[in-house]
């Protein structure tokens, strides 16, 4: 597997930020695309992404072949949300390692879940997703989304060898449509893929990343 870049790397953090102030739309209203209400706020937060992902969004499901279609199960999510799954995380992986420091914890739970001071979805610039059939039905990508690597022996790492051969294709069917519309995925989760974080800003080589924090749609 190639070299992979955590969001706890320090060059992740020292991407400036030039913020463009796009606001946050709302996937719903948008034929293209499906969105899976299993992680559903009430203010709707999960469904919303920056302008500029949406019509990524809409390139991508251009790409797909036609018989399948992208289901976003999440885009924004709020940062005192962030800060609790970092948080949990972190105190999971101590509970379960008595010989790790606080240093270590946090390096094994960013493989899962980003440090709040760089978080993708936070920006409004990242989406979780998978792929089904015009019919709703969702296929076989090796795990469940937001299977962590512990529980599925890391499975979920994009580029994992040991998954079925149609698993593979399947993620190489996403992994391809999503890189054609300026995507970049974190290699250790195969649904996690964002447009103009600092993530991408750090993998794309781009000088600044365009979205910072973002309050939410409600502020938009
Ligand atoms: C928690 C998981 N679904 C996720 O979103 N992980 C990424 C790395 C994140 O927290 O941005
Ligand atoms: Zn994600």
């Amino acid at each position: 597997m190639p070299e992979i870049v955590l969001l706890s790397d320090p060059r992740i953090a020292e991407v400036a930020v030039k913020e463009c102030g796009e606001p946050l739309v709302d996937l719903r209203t948008l034929e293209a695309v499906r969105v899976d209400p299993r992680l559903a706020d009430r203010e709707g937060a999960f469904a919303h992404v920056r302008l500029s992902v949406a019509d990524r969004l809409i390139s991508a499901q251009t790409a797909l072949p036609r018989r399948l279609r992208l289901l976003v199960v999440e885009g924004f999510r709020p940062a005192a949300l962030q800060q609790r799954y970092f948080a949990g995380s972190v105190a999971a992986h101590r509970a379960a390692n008595a010989g790790w420091d606080e240093h270590r914890a946090y390096l094994e739970a960013s493989r899962y879940v980003s440090p709040p001071e760089v978080a993708p979805h936070v920006s409004g610039g990242a989406v979780d997703l998978t792929l089904c059939t015009v019919s709703g039905a969702e296929l076989p990508m090796g795990t469940q989304i937001n299977a962590t690597p512990p529980e599925s022996d890391e499975a979920c790492y994009t580029d994992f060898p040991n998954i079925s051969a149609a698993a593979r294709h399947n993620r190489h069917i996403l992994g391809t449509a999503m890189a054609s519309a300026g995507f970049v995925n974190y290699p250790t989760e195969w649904w996690h893929w964002s447009y103009g974080d600092r993530y991408w800003a750090f993998i794309t080589g781009t000088r600044f990343a365009r979205y910072g924090i973002s309050d939410g749609p409600s502020s938009t």
